[in-house]
Order: C-alpha cells, then structure tokens, then sequence
C-alpha cells in the first residue's frame, strides 16, 4: 500500500494560475477528484453552480458553518469559501487520492485537522508576473485586484510553511509534478 499522503491542498496566491494548472491536470486525469467549494462569491461569467463553486447566500453559508459541514473555511478578499466536509471524507474513505485547491488560511487549518496533509505552494515565477496574470485575466476590477495583491503579499511570506513549492512557469511542467506529487502517475 502506498505510504503517500492521499489529501494534497493546492495554495497560492490568486492570479497564480491554480485553477488552470488543475484543469490541464484534469483534462488527461479526469479520476483526480477535485473538491467543489462553497462560497458567497458571485459567479464570474462561465461559472456554473456545482461545478466551480456551490454559490451560496451568506445566510446559507452561516449554516453551513453553524452546523458543521465544512471541513475548513476562511474569509478571502472580502467572501467566504469553505470545503463541504462529507465529499472530502467519503473520497479519501474509498482510498481516491484527493485535491483541494483553497487559501493559505484553509490551508493552516486542514494542517491542523488532517497531519497527514501534505501542502503544496504555487509560486508565481515574479511578483510582475504575478500581477500581469491578475490583470490580464480580467475577470476582477481594479479595487478587487488591490485586495488579492495585498493578500497575495501575505500568502507569499507563507511559503516556508508549505511541504512542496512549484513555480508555474510552464502549467504542464506543473501539472506533471503536482500528479507526481499525487502518486497519480
Ligand atoms: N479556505 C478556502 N479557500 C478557498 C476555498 N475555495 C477557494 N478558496 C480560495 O479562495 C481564493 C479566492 O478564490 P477565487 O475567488 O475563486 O479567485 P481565484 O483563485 O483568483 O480564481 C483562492 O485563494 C482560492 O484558492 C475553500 O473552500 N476554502
Ligand atoms: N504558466 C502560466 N503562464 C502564463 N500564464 C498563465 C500560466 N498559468 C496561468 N496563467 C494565466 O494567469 C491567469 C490566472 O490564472 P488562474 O488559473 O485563473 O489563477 P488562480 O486560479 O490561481 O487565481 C489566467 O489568465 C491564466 O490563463
């Protein structure tokens, strides 16, 4: 039986492209089950319910905290996300290697509650890299983009913290060593 950590949290700073290396890993390994957050972010364009997010109101999310059904949850740029505990627990039960792609703050806590967790960070090649891709996804205003940077500053001092740092240079070279990583290939 292998030895290796079955639950990998995926943390970076926004804009550093997490959500597109996950995509391209998923593209060629569809059974890497990636966990579907909730959160009171509106959808951005092309964002669907269930898919990307469950996209609740903050009185859903209020219950869902009340009652305990996140595994872990933190407050970002002005929402709150957190990860549905029970598809987490059943995936990991069934022996299916794991993903969840969520802040430093989320990160800290799955730390705390899963030892076994191994914690890997996406580095941006450069701070002005990291800036161009927030800018040039477009998908934020201005105001929006100063709050991630100024988070992004905080989740970057963090870095140490974490088991594995990848810099995403190449999404495909990122891609690899993240299922690598895995032990998926
Ligand atoms: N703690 C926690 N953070 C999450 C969760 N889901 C997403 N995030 C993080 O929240 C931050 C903002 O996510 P999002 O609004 O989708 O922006 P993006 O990462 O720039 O595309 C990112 O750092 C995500 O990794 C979650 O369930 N828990
Ligand atoms: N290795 C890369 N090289 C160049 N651009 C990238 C790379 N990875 C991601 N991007 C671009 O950077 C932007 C932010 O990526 P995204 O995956 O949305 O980041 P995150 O999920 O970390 O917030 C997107 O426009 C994406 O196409």
């Amino acid at each position: 039986m292998s030895e290796r950590p079955r639950l990998t949290v995926l943390s970076g700073p926004s804009g550093v492209g997490k959500s597109t290396v996950v995509a391209h890993m998923r593209k060629e390994h569809p059974e890497v089950w990636l966990s579907v957050s909730a959160t009171t972010r509106k959808p951005r364009p092309g964002e669907r319910h269930g898919v990307h997010y469950f996209f609740v109101t903050d009185e859903e999310m209020d219950k869902l905290i009340a009652n305990g059904e996140l595994l872990e949850w933190a407050e970002f740029a002005g929402n709150r996300y957190g990860t549905p505990r029970a598809a987490v627990l059943e995936r990991l039960e069934a022996g299916e290697p794991v993903l969840l792609e969520i802040d430093l703050q989320g990160a800290r806590q799955v730390r705390e509650s899963m030892a076994e967790a191994q914690l890997v960070f996406l580095a941006p090649p450069s701070w002005e890299e990291l800036v161009r891709r927030l800018t040039g996804r477009g998908t934020e205003p201005p105001e929006v983009i100063e709050r991630r940077l100024d988070a992004a500053k905080v989740e970057l001092a963090a870095e140490p913290e974490f088991d594995v740092t990848l810099v995403n240079t190449s999404v495909e070279d990122v891609a690899r060593e993240l299922l690598a990583l895995m032990d998926v290939v």
